[in-house]
């Protein structure tokens, strides 16, 4: 690799990078929506939804938490009540990340029952997991890994609804589901209700990773020490953290999913990329995955948050290869899968 050559976006799309913290709905494109409407359309003249591209027009990411959870309820979710658009939109998903250099994913989805068309949570999910299998079945896919991480929405989620996800993830392991997630509103729920299913999900080898500290609201000291007790492996966002809290996420070694992008335009963060938390953890022994939470929102892919870590960090070719090493201690897929890809980096090092 030419270490002193600048980094550009060729460079950064063919670094092999892993995406581990990105939500299913959240990372469908403008385009794929409109697509799914346009056929809901046809089909239906009275369809009620307006086109996802004059609701979401090109360039607009300014979405905040009070206009973003709206978004998946009053479009998204109407868009893909049907298995077929669900498919569809997860295919398109799944091209996107390999044509972005993304070699290993772990997409997450809350698996959703739609009463109103039918469609119960295991139908939801192995739409999902077929769908998978399919993309992985074309040869010339061979190079991106999927895996797939169970989420529970905290403002919305009984214990029993998170308990039945949860049986869910277990029973479906071996299609390829390796983890479980809280994520949802930051702002609502109880977290301290989802103690007992963590512990079952971990007690049966799925990995645990949790939306951490997004808002002031849910960076409340008692609230992150109960999500430490669950014993996460990974945490996502790892925003509004008392230092002590820092300490003990050091201490631990936890695996760091951070949203550059996502916490920028969303406003989780005051000010800009120079001032987003990335500039703090890069400095400490934990393996950060670079991650794009709802590239459909954001609109920016793995390859551009690794570029913004160049623009903005000063991270070098060298710098970002190593990013993207350490990032890969922290997936929950096989030591095999962690080999595969430690090997695409020594190539792409003598190759680049
Ligand atoms: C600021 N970032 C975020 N913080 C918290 N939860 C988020 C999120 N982005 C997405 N979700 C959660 O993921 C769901 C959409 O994907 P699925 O329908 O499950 O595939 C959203 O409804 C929300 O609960």
């Amino acid at each position: 690799m030419d270490t002193v050559k600048p980094v550009d976006s060729s460079f950064t799309k063919a670094l092999p990078k892993i995406e581990v913290h990105a939500h299913l709905s959240g990372s469908i494109s403008r385009q794929c929506l409109h697509e799914i409407w346009a056929r809901k359309k046809a089909k239906d003249p009275n369809f009620a939804i307006g086109d996802p591209l004059i609701l979401m027009p090109p360039g607009k990411v300014d979405y905040t938490l009070q206009t973003f959870f709206q978004v998946f309820s009053k479009l998204i979710y109407q868009l893909c009540d049907d298995l077929d658009s669900l498919a569809y939109a997860t295919y398109s998903v799944l091209e996107e990340s390999l044509n972005d250099g993304v070699r290993y994913l772990e997409l997450r989805t809350i698996p959703r029952a739609s009463p109103s068309t039918n469609i119960t949570r295991e139908e939801y999910l192995n739409t999902i997991l077929t769908t998978i299998e399919k993309f992985k079945s074309n040869p010339r896919h061979k190079d991106l890994s999927v895996f797939l991480i169970l989420a529970i929405d905290r403002g919305n989620t009984s214990e029993s609804e998170a308990k039945e996800i949860v049986d869910l993830a277990i029973s479906n392991k071996e299609r390829g589901v390796v983890g479980v997630d809280l994520c949802g509103n930051p702002t609502q729920g109880d977290v301290t209700i989802y103690r007992g299913v963590f512990a079952h999900a971990k007690a049966h080898g799925l990995g645990l990773t949790l939306h951490f500290a997004e808002t002031p609201a849910s960076g409340r000291r008692e609230e992150l020490l109960a999500l430490l007790s669950f014993l996460p492996d990974r945490l996502g966002h790892v925003i509004h953290v008392p230092d002590d809290v820092k300490e003990e996420i050091v201490r631990r070694g936890l695996g760091l999913e951070l949203c550059m992008s996502c916490n920028v335009h969303a406003k989780l963060i005051e000010g800009g990329f120079l001032d987003h938390h990335f500039g703090y953890w890069r400095h400490e022994d934990c393996p950060i995955a670079l991650c794009t939470d709802d590239v459909g929102f954001f609109c920016s892919p793995v390859s551009n948050e690794y570029m913004l870590a160049a623009e903005h960090f000063g991270l070098d070719r060298t710098g970002l290869v190593n990013l993207s090493r350490k990032s890969v201690d922290m997936i929950f897929g096989s030591e095999l899968e962690k080999e595969r890809l430690r090997n695409m980096l020594l190539e792409f090092e003598s190759s680049a």
